[in-house]
């Protein structure tokens, strides 16, 4: 494929994920077409005029990703930062200063970067992304210690108070949630794109540490665990294409609403695989319908 189209391709790709993300319903503790879940501030229209403020974003992560002519991969990372704090700012003033799409800024930038320089050159997506992203929670919290309390971000406050590295931590060892357990899950499931990817959504949630979870638990120690037993039995049922799981899932939104738990990082982590699912060609309109 000529590089100019292929970049495109990627960016595209990286839009349609978000905007599969938020379509799939019913999410636990996420905003859905049906519902805003424990997000009072937000609904599925927020997240579209989120998704479309990123498209010159995306475009330009795949072509950073499309020249990068170096083998010192953190350089390209460096290139991503700047682009990405202004990708921020666009992203909340197409909100009204809602973060809808903060994490997927952040994880969806790297991503669609190191899928264009992999692909054009052939190389491994995982190893491209470790390289780039060496020593970034080292790096990240080397000084968040001096930091005013008020200035903290809650992945900073996090690391300070449990020593959670979040999503820093999980993007270093190059998302191993996404790569050892949610696209092998995409890949195994069945029915349409709908169940298929409450399935993933559920094997991201029985597999990581969201620390939005976390936060808005007030840093419960033991809701990481309880979210994970959640999600298990909900596998175990057989998911979203048995009664069992489904009446399941229909629980754990409500739960999840009365406790005001949000399982925002999973949602991004989601976006990701859907991300890789659609440029490896597993998730394809023959499983769009209802
Ligand atoms: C490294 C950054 C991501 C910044 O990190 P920061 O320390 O600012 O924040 P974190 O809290 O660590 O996380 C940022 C967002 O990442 C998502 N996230 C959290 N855990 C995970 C995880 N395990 N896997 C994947 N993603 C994760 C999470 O986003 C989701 O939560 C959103 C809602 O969040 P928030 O508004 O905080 O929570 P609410 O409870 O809803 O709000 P309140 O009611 O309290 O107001 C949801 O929509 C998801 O998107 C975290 O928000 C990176 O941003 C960074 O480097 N920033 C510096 C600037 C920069 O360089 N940017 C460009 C990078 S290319
Ligand atoms: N559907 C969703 N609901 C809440 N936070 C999110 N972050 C990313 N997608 C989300």
């Amino acid at each position: 494929m000529e590089t100019t189209n292929q970049s495109a391709t990627i960016a595209n790709d990286a839009l349609r994920a978000l905007l599969f993300e938020v379509s799939v319903t019913p999410k636990p503790g996420l905003v859905d077409p049906a519902s805003q879940g424990p997000h009072p501030d937000m609904t599925v229209f927020t997240f579209i005029d989120s998704a479309l403020s990123l498209r010159t974003y995306f475009e330009q992560c795949a072509a950073a990703g499309t020249t990068f002519d170096d083998a010192n991969l953190p350089a390209l990372f460096a290139q991503l930062r700047p682009i990405g704090i202004a990708a921020e700012r666009a992203m909340f003033q197409a909100t009204n200063g809602v973060n809808t799409h903060k994490g997927a800024v952040f994880s969806l930038g790297i991503l669609v970067a190191a899928s264009a320089y992999s692909e054009r050159l052939g190389l491994d997506l995982e190893t491209t992304i470790k390289g780039m992203l060496k020593g970034l929670t080292t790096n990240d919290f080397a000084h968040v210690g001096d930091k005013p309390e008020a200035d903290l971000t809650a992945g900073e406050r996090l690391y300070l108070r449990y020593g959670i590295t979040g999503i820093r931590g999980e993007a270093e060892q190059g998302y191993p949630t996404v790569f050892a357990h949610a696209l092998p899950a995409l890949r195994q499931s069945s029915g349409t794109a709908n169940q298929r990817l409450l399935d993933t959504l559920m094997a991201i949630v029985a597999n990581s540490v969201d620390t939005n979870l976390v936060k808005r638990s007030g840093g419960d120690s033991h809701v990481v665990a309880w979210a994970h037993e959640q999600a298990n039995a909900y596998l175990a049922a057989g998911g979203s294409k048995t009664p069992t799981g489904w009446e399941k899932l229909l629980e754990l939104n409500r739960v999840f609403d009365d406790r005001n738990l949000s399982l925002g990082g999973s949602a991004d982590l989601l976006i990701l695989t859907i991300f890789l699912g659609l440029r490896e060609g597993v998730l394809t309109n023959d499983s769009f319908n209802f």
